[in-house]
């Protein structure tokens, strides 16, 4: 790689540049883990606990056999072989579900299935195929099914092998005991983890919530995908882009189709949203152009957005509440950015450029994080995994001195290697549909030769 430009470069008109790391240091500090509530299991998916949940009562409940078969007594089936079977009574049948247990005595068995009871006097599980199944042949294939022949068996079984005390039977406890930690406050709710919480009769648990995210995308060029394009028109994906993107970050995301470029509209329209977000997304508008209606709209400075201090008593006629400060990165694409806390609530407000793969990095790198530090997810899970790996091309990859490029990359783990698709323009969705992952060309590198080593933002 080689090197050139200063660390923190000021653009023309003198304001400095943040850098990546410092942008989303400010993200992170302005956003909390939501209040937790209580959640049915399904809804918790995916959610961090927030309490320790013990066990209410051992799991399995009772012992249990562990195979359609026969209950039996040891010592009648002791020696037992095809040419010399133990032959045994059957006195009932036990399914899984039964309450009301047959008791086993000498030289009896009960026919009994996966996850039923063991019945008193039983003492171990034989498998109905080391047995006749009770059809004086040879050794059974299976049971007949309970629809062809309901009544309970009878009549004799005739054994085949010795079984050992507890064959084939798990003991009551033997997964948990009543009282143990089943899973600690922290940890992530995964299907595994609903299963147990299920297993141990827990219907609701308390876990921070999932983030609701509203979507809402800018510019008067904007048709709705399924709709006709008009002269100019461009359909608008950002919206669906960071829509879906905040649902795979673990958010329930609300889209608002485009707004046009009106300040009044945006304001009123981010107003009426705010009842039902943890945390806004707008892309769009934020550049230096004379339409830009983001930065118009919500500007410290004359937003007339409602105040964060209003109601309070203190200072009723205060309208601004805005705080949002809008910026431009050492990084490509994504270089401006705004980023403040809006409404009443200080809902935190992220405004992505609208350049189409501006938006996704932009959302890649800093509204991902943001959502997964609002559920209270671990440090080690809010930020996207990043590995090392070789530039595999065809020459050398130019970057912009003192910005942090993300360029789409196809990763190999195989190999170790990374290749680029497509190039560096911000409007190339067709490569970003392509690629895996994110290549960072740091700040002070404007030219990578391949085989050189580069950090890779693995996208899931
Ligand atoms: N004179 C300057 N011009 C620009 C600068 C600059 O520093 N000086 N920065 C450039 C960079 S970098 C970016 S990124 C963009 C950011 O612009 P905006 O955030 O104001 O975005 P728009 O102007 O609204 O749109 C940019 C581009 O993206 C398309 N777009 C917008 N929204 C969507 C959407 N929802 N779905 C699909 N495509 C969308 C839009 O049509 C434009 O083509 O500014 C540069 N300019
Ligand atoms: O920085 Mo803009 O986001 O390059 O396209």
């Amino acid at each position: 790689m080689s090197s050139s430009a200063p660390q923190h470069p000021r653009p023309e008109g003198g304001h400095r540049l943040w850098s990546v790391d410092e942008h989303l240091a400010d993200v992170l500090g302005a956003v909390r883990p939501l209040e937790p509530i209580e959640l049915q299991l399904l809804d918790a998916q995916g959610c961090v606990l927030v309490e320790d949940v013990t066990v209410p009562v051992a799991l399995p409940p009772f012992d249990n056999s562990s195979m359609d078969g026969y209950a039996v007594r040891t010592a009648d089936v002791q020696g037992a072989s095809e040419e010399f079977p133990a032959v045994l009574t059957v006195v009932g049948d036990v399914a899984a579900g039964s309450g009301e247990l047959p008791t086993v005595g000498p030289g009896e068995a009960a026919r009994i299935m996966t996850g039923a009871p063991l019945p008193p006097g039983a003492e171990a599980v034989v498998p109905v195929e080391w047995t006749d199944g009770g059809t004086g042949g040879g050794a059974a294939a299976g049971m007949t099914p309970a629809s062809a022949a309901p009544e309970q068996a009878g009549g004799e079984v005739r054994v085949h092998r010795a079984a050992e005390a507890r064959a084939h039977v798990r003991a009551r406890g033997s997964d948990v005991q009543a009282g143990d930690l089943a899973l600690a406050a922290g940890t992530v709710l995964g299907p595994p983890q609903i299963a147990l919480l299920a297993a141990i009769g827990r219907g609701t648990v308390r876990v921070r919530p999932r983030p609701r995210v509203v979507v809402l995308s800018t510019g008067s060029e904007l048709v709705q995908p399924g709709e006709p394009l008009t002269a100019g028109a461009i359909y608008d994906s950002n919206s669906f882009a960071l829509a879906a993107a905040a649902r795979d970050a673990g958010a329930i995301a609300y889209r608002v189709g485009a707004v046009a470029d009106d300040a009044d509209t945006l304001r009123s329209t981010i107003e009426d949203q705010l009842i039902r977000a943890d945390l806004l997304v707008t892309t769009g508008g934020v550049s230096v152009g004379a339409y830009d209606v983001v930065k118009e709209a919500l500007s410290s400075v004359g937003s007339g957005m409602p105040s964060a201090s209003a109601g309070s008593g203190e200072d009723d006629t205060e309208v601004d509440a805005t705080r949002i400060d809008f910026r431009k990165l050492a990084m490509q694409p994504g270089k401006p950015q705004g980023f403040g806390t809006i409404g009443p609530d200080h809902t935190p407000l992220l405004a992505l450029p609208g350049n189409p793969v501006s938006s996704y990095v932009s959302f890649e790198l800093f509204v991902r994080p943001a959502i997964r530090a609002l559920m209270g997810l671990p440090e080690s899970q809010v930020r996207r995994p990043s590995v090392r790996a070789v530039l595999k091309a065809d020459k050398a990859l130019g970057s912009p001195a003192g910005r942090r490029q993300f360029l789409r990359g196809a990763y190999d783990a195989e190999s170790g290697t990374v290749s680029p698709v497509g190039g560096s323009g911000s409007h190339l969705i067709a490569a970003l549909a392509h690629a895996d992952s994110l290549m960072v060309v740091p700040e002070d590198v404007t030219s990578v030769e391949p085989g050189t080593e580069l950090e890779v933002v693995l996208l899931g």
